[in-house]
C-alpha cells in the first residue's frame, strides 16, 4: 500500500515529470540560504528512468552512482580534468545499475538558478544536452545530463590545434540544428562558444543554459551583459535590445576560433593590452580579417552572412543550414 511504499522510502528522490522537476528547482532557487539547511539532505527529481536507478527514494554517490574525472582520448597528459561550466564543475558519472555514463554538473546551492535547468528540461532536441535529473546533496545541486565524452570543442582546439574545414562543417551543422530549434521557440542561448559545444561519437550538443532566456517580445532588452566578450555581437554589446540573431554572430566567431585556434580580435588586439573587447566589437567592422587564410570561398561567404553587423540582415539558422558552405558537393568531401 502507499504507506508501505512511504515507509520503505529513506530519501526524497523520486521519478517525476518535467513539471515536478521545475517545481523542485524553483523551490531550491526560491529558498532563503538560511532555510536551506532545514531541507532534507537528499532531494531530487529524476526524469529518465532508463538511465538513473532510484532505490527506496535514494540515489547516493558511490552507492547508486559513481563519479570519475573525465579521461579524454586525445588529452596527452590524460589527467582527469574537471571542466568548469559557467557556475559549476562537470564530472563524469556512471549509474551503477544501468552503467549509463552521464555528465554531472555540481552547482553550489547559493549560485543555483532555476534557469540553469529550465530550458534543458522543457525543450528537448538531439543537439541540446538532455537533462536526466536534478538532485540536491549536501548544499550542492547535481544536474545529471547527456555526456559529451569527446569533450568540448575548446579542449579539442587546445589539444589538437585548428580544425580542418570538414570537421568545422560537421560541428557547425549540429550547432545550427540546435539553434534552429531553440530560435523557433524564441530562445536565445547567449553563450555560444567552443567550450559550450560538446562532442559525442555521432553528434555535437549545446550545453550550459545558465544565460539562456526566452523572448516574450520581438526584441530582448537585457538587464545585464550576458555572454563571453570575444564571441559577443555588436548589438548585444550596445545593450539596446537584441534577438536570437546574436547567437548566429557568436557561431560565426566560434567558426573563426575553430579555423585559426584563436577567437577573433585577440591576434590583432592582444589580451595583454586590451582588458576588454567591448569597445572594439562596437566600433570596428565585423572581424572578417580574422578568417583563416585557407578558408574556402563558400565558407568565407557563410561567415560574412553570419557576422553581418546589422542583425536584421544577418541570416537565421534555418537559412544558413541550406548554405552551400556546409552542404558541399560530394566530391569536395
Ligand atoms: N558547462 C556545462 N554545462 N553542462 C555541461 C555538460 C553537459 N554534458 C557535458 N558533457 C561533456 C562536457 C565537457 C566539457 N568539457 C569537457 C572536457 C572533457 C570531458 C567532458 C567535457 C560538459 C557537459 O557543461
Amino acid at each position: 500500500s502507499g504507506d508501505d511504499e512511504k515507509e520503505s522510502n529513506h530519501g526524497d528522490i523520486k521519478y517525476g515529470t518535467v513539471a515536478d522537476l521545475l517545481s523542485f528547482v524553483n523551490l531550491l532557487s526560491s529558498t532563503q540560504t538560511e532555510a536551506l539547511q532545514y531541507l532534507p539532505g537528499e532531494m531530487g527529481v529524476v526524469l529518465n528512468k532508463k538511465h538513473m536507478t532510484i532505490k527506496k527514494g535514494r540515489y547516493r554517490i558511490n552507492v547508486d552512482v559513481q563519479m570519475f574525472p573525465w579521461k579524454l582520448t586525445y588529452k596527452n597528459h590524460g589527467c582527469g580534468i574537471v571542466p568548469k561550466g559557467s557556475f559549476g564543475k562537470v564530472h563524469l558519472a556512471q549509474d551503477i545499475i544501468t552503467r549509463k555514463r552521464m555528465a554531472c554538473k555540481l552547482i553550489p546551492i547559493e549560485n543555483f538558478k532555476a534557469a540553469d535547468v529550465e530550458f534543458q528540461a522543457r525543450f528537448k532536441h538531439e543537439n541540446v544536452a538532455e537533462l536526466y535529473g536534478a538532485l540536491l546533496w549536501d548544499q550542492n545541486v547535481h544536474l545529471f545530463m547527456e555526456a559529451g565524452e569527446g569533450g568540448s570543442v575548446l579542449e579539442k582546439l587546445d589539444s589538437c590545434g585548428p580544425m580542418r574545414e570538414f570537421e568545422i562543417i560537421w560541428v557547425t551543422k549540429q550547432v545550427l540544428r540546435g539553434l534552429e530549434y531553440l530560435h523557433s521557440h524564441n530562445i536565445i542561448h547567449h553563450d555560444i562558444k567552443p567550450s559550450n559545444i560538446v562532442l559525442m561519437s555521432d553528434k555535437a550538443v549545446l550545453v550550459d543554459f545558465g544565460l539562456t532566456v526566452q523572448m516574450t517580445e520581438d526584441v530582448y532588452i537585457p538587464r545585464d551583459l550576458r555572454g563571453t566578450e570575444m564571441y559577443m555581437s555588436p548589438e548585444l554589446v550596445l545593450c539596446r535590445g537584441h534577438t536570437t540573431k546574436t547567437d548566429i554572430y557568436s557561431l560565426g566567431t566560434t567558426i573563426i576560433h575553430m579555423q585559426t585556434g584563436s577567437p577573433p580580435w585577440v591576434r590583432r588586439y592582444p589580451r595583454t593590452s586590451y582588458p576588454s573587447y567591448l569597445y572594439i566589437i562596437h566600433k570596428q567592422a565585423p572581424p572578417l580579417e580574422d578568417i583563416a587564410e585557407d578558408c574556402s570561398l563558400p565558407m568565407r561567404s557563410f561567415l560574412e552572412r553570419a557576422l553581418e553587423k546589422n542583425p536584421s540582415l544577418r541570416s537565421p539558422a534555418s537559412d544558413l543550414l541550406k548554405d552551400e558552405a556546409i552542404n558541399p558537393p560530394r566530391e569536395d568531401q
